[in-house]
């Protein structure tokens, strides 16, 4: 996909990941809704964002994702704002093990819902340019992790539905590629959870153990995850992948053993 004067959905686009995708894709010429339930943030991350690109270029939408009516509501205001929508990333994301409902609706429910929404608005058979779709999973959706359970379960789930999803878009001709990134661990305020007992619940006792696995993995620049966004953007073959991002590797592709009976074929 050429990315200039594209139009751009990011949830959780205050700050961390989010905001450094939602950067990337505005210095490749795109226009940007910034999707976030932080309004303070999400302010200022356009009015500095403002700085750089101009006033016109994004708009902020305040917005729960795991709330279904705002974000419709959002959809539609940012196709409504810029004429088009060609771009979704399902970024927003928390660690809550202790509210761990909390997790599941926001980093898979509310996944899986904006893509739903994304596809309504993109694929060709609704009249919609197509698209692409990227959904932010974790390296914690392809192994376990002990101290987050529930975070790892969503993020699983956050493949396995974009991998299904990804099939279905490409034997029902939506042209809509939808893709995932596995980030190792990312320097973003997220990590700070880990201190804290009102996000850890139980699993707070673990938290040197996270820190020595940090310390271990080390930590990923934001802007890294941005440029494996806009490398799966930009490349159309990719539909269906699962991209992972590490300090030792960089970015590259999971690959997986061929499934023995395959109903639709990639
Ligand atoms: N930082 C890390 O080490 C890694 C993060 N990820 C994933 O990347 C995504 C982004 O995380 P970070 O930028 O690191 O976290 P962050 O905490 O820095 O940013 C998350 C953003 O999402 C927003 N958000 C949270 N819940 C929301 C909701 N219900 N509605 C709307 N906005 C909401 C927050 O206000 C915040 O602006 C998440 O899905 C996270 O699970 C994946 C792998 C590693
Ligand atoms: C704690 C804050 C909440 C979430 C942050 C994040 O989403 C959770 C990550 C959990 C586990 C991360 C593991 C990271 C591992 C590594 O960075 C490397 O050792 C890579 C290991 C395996 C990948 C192999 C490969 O690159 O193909």
């Amino acid at each position: 996909m050429h990315l200039e004067d594209k139009v751009a959905l990011v949830t959780g686009a205050a700050q961390g990941i989010g905001n450094a995708c939602a950067q990337a894709l505005l210095e490749k010429g795109c226009k940007v809704g910034l999707v976030d339930q932080n309004t303070v943030v999400g302010n200022e991350s356009k009015n500095n964002l403002d700085k750089q690109f101009g006033t016109q270029r994004t708009i902020f939408i305040p917005c729960d994702v795991s709330n279904e009516e705002q974000l419709k509501d959002a959809f539609k205001k940012i196709f409504e704002h810029f004429g088009r929508l060609d771009i979704v990333v399902n970024n927003a994301g928390v660690n809550n093990e202790k509210n761990w409902e909390v997790t599941v609706h926001i980093n898979l429910i509310s996944v899986i819902r904006g893509t739903y929404i994304g596809l309504d608005y993109m694929k060709t058979e609704n009249g919609g340019n197509g698209g692409a779709i990227v959904n932010i999973s974790s390296l914690a959706g392809l192994m376990p992790v002990p101290s987050q359970p529930v975070y790892c379960a969503s993020k699983h789930g956050v493949i396995g539905f974009t991998r299904s999803i990804a099939m279905v878009s490409k034997t029902g001709k939506y042209g809509v590629r939808i893709n995932t990134i596995c980030p190792g661990f990312v320097n973003t305020p997220i990590l700070q959870t880990i201190e804290k007992e009102e996000n850890m619940g139980q699993y707070l006792i673990y938290k040197e153990e996270l820190k020595d696995m940090m310390k271990c993995h080390g930590l990923l620049p934001p802007s890294l995850i941005a440029e494996g966004l806009i490398k799966i953007l930009e490349d159309d073959t990719l539909n269906g992948e699962v991209m992972k991002i590490t300090t030792k590797q960089g970015i590259h592709f999971h690959e997986y053993s061929p499934l023995p009976f395959q109903a639709n074929k990639q």
